[in-house]
């Protein structure tokens, strides 16, 4: 368990993380999501005691990590994935690892075995591909058997077999018991991998929930319309209780399924529609909204009008 309370770290003037208080329970796999900058990054590196808070307090099973022994066998962590000896075997960089934490040499065999490195063992490490040295990252992490791990965006430029298999690496040692806390800032990756969210924005908690919560309540089922006979379906759908949004462009929205019903009223009363489509919300969209504010770095803004997103009323749990 990883607990964070009133974890505060400024730069200068710069609040990077602002106040945080969270649990991070074992058994399950939690996603620690925001923007870029928003502070998961320097999070994580205070939960390794690699920064020091600058208030809070941050305990791994209730001792701070410099007082944990053999810290390796108890936390095993991906932060950047460049961060090997370039020049140093995918076997020497486990085996420098493992001797200087205790760890016996039949260990780096299986975690290379794991993390499929076995036939480039002997290769050095400046050579591999983005994915390769994600993977040789992820056999430190393991390299202890620790019951706490922690990964910082493992998923950034991976191909889809890479992605697929980080993430049933995750639920697997999950399933074991462990804890697992994982970074990203795609909420698409997390829905497929987390069980339960950690939302932060500019150094602040946004959101502390399941994810079938958050799914439950960011997955808006809806319908989208269109007709040229809008005030003839207006009514008709009025009359029959429906409650209707304009959705910009032309279209109208009615909340939840009720694609059917509409269809049959407007056959009833000879309304052409142009359009009768279920829709729904993505997870993607309600996660924009909820950190909108606190996205640090933004694009130039897009010229085409766009709904304004469902979800921005979202405050969490
Ligand atoms: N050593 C530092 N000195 C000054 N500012 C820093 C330092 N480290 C981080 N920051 C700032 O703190 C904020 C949080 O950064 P951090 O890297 O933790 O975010 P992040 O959520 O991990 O972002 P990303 O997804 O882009 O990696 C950013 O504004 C960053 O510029």
């Amino acid at each position: 368990m990883i607990e964070l309370v009133g974890l505060t770290k400024r730069y200068g003037e710069k609040v990077a993380v602002n106040d945080l208080t969270f649990t991070v329970r074992p058994g399950i796999v939690t996603g620690f999501l925001g923007p870029n900058g928003a502070g998961k990054s320097t999070t994580m590196r205070m939960i390794l005691g690699l920064d020091h808070p600058t208030s809070g307090d941050v305990r791994i099973d209730g001792k701070h990590y410099d007082q944990v022994k053999d810290p390796l066998t108890y936390i095993g962590a991906l932060l950047d994935a460049k961060a090997t000896h370039g020049g140093r075997s995918a076997f020497n960089h486990l085996l420098c690892l493992a001797q200087s934490n205790g760890i016996p040499t039949s260990r780096v065999h299986e975690v290379l075995d794991t993390v499929g490195l076995t036939a480039v063992a002997r290769k050095k490490a400046k050579g591999f591909s983005l994915g390769m040295g994600q993977r040789l990252g992820i056999a430190g992490a393991l390299l202890g058997d620790p019951r706490i791990l922690m990964f910082d965006e493992p998923v950034n430029g991976l191909d889809p077999e890479g992605i697929h298999w980080i993430r049933n690496l995750m639920k697997t040692l999950a399933a074991q018991g462990r804890t697992v806390f994982v970074s990203s800032h795609l909420m698409s990756e997390m829905a497929l991998t987390a069980d339960h969210l950690v939302v932060i924005g500019q150094g602040r908690l946004l959101a502390d929930t399941t994810m079938a919560d958050f799914i439950r309540q960011n997955s808006r089922a809806y319908v989208r319309i269109r007709t040229p006979q809008r005030e003839r379906l207006l009514d008709v759908l009025h009359q029959a209780g429906i409650t209707v949004v304009e959705a910009g462009g032309g279209a109208l929205e009615v909340e939840g399924g009720k694609a059917e019903k509409i269809g049959e009223l407007a056959a009833q009363h000879g309304i052409v529609l142009h359009e009768l489509s279920p829709q729904q919300a993505s997870l993607e969209e309600a996660f924009m909204q909820l950190t909108a504010e606190s996205v640090e770095y933004h694009a130039h803004a897009d010229t085409t009008p766009v709904q304004q997103a469902w979800g921005a009323d979202w405050k969490g749990a």
